[in-house]
């Protein structure tokens, strides 16, 4: 086994699909467990990759192994397989709040970690994800960790101080960029589109916008300009947001996300 994930939910399938995708490791180099029989049913049969309920089976399967499960079980499952582990292991967290240096205690051993904050777009190949590790971590074992965050997006390698924003940013924006896409469709049916069209207008339009950002190297406000003809339409929708608040409620938003991080 080259890969082994405690916990299969959302996330793990979704980095799991990219590292398929992409040929990082094969079905039968990665061993996932679930917590119950339906949801290790569902990796097998969604996956195909070798599966298990027992979560010593993952460590001693594999040396590199990601905690997949809730922030709130990572304790528990750490204590569980803690005589499993060996300081040749590297162990990835990908909840928020759960830093390095707790992770190497819970651990109880002086291995490699590596924090990873990926989001559910990593399922389409296109997500975001930020990664740091502790000094045990080589240059040589960390390319080859990025080989796997790089299968399924984009990787920023950031300092641990900035892993709660890059939660927000990040791990988070997508439920918030879904209800934006949701209420712009909305909009285009209240004003007689049918749904289905228009949530295509709306997720089209979002991510032409956002390849605008990332491909042009334009400001967001100069392509916000482009947009807004001289008492034109768009403007009247700009001047409606402004009222509403609606760039402080999204820096509000990410604001509590990223502090409730902190806390956790
Ligand atoms: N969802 C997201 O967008 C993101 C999530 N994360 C982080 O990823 C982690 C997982 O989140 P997510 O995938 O959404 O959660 P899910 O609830 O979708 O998946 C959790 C998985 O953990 C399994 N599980 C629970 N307890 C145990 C246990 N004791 N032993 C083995 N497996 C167990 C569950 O098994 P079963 O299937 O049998 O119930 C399930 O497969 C969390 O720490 C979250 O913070 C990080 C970034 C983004
Ligand atoms: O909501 C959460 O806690 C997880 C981490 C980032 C996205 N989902």
């Amino acid at each position: 086994m080259k890969i082994g994930f405690i916990g299969c939910g959302n996330m793990a399938s979704a980095m799991i699909g990219g590292i398929l995708r992409q040929g990082i490791f094969s079905k039968d180099e990665i061993i996932v467990s679930n917590l119950t029989d339906e949801g290790r049913a569902r990796s097998e049969k969604t996956l195909g990759v070798v599966t298990t309920l027992n979560n010593n089976e993952i460590v001693r399967s594999a040396k590199t192994v990601v905690l997949a499960v809730k922030p709130q079980f990572y304790e528990k499952v750490l204590t569980e397989v803690h005589d499993s582990l060996t300081t040749e292991h590297t162990i990835i967290g990908i909840a928020p709040g759960k830093t390095l240096a707790w992770l190497e205690e819970k651990a109880g051993l002086p291995l490699k970690v590596v924090r990873f904050m990926p989001n559910t777009p990593a399922q389409v190949g296109a997500g975001m994800t930020a990664v740091c590790t502790n000094d045990r971590v080589s240059e040589d074992e960390l390319a080859e960790i990025l080989k796997i965050t790089d299968s399924f997006g984009c990787t920023e390698v950031v300092p641990e101080r900035l892993m709660d924003a890059a939660g927000a940013v990040g791990g988070c924006s997508p439920a918030y960029v879904f209800m934006f896409i949701e209420a712009m469709a909305d909009a285009a049916v209240s004003q007689g589109m049918p749904r289905k069209q228009a949530y295509k207008f709306a997720s089209q339009t979002v991510l032409g916008s956002a390849k605008m950002v990332l491909e042009t190297g334009r400001h967001p406000g100069d392509l916000k300009d482009m947009v807004c003809s001289p008492a034109g339409t768009t403007i009247e929708g700009v001047r409606t947001l402004e009222k509403s608040g609606f760039r402080s409620a999204v820096f509000e938003a990410l604001t509590a996300a990223a502090e409730k991080g902190k806390k956790l």
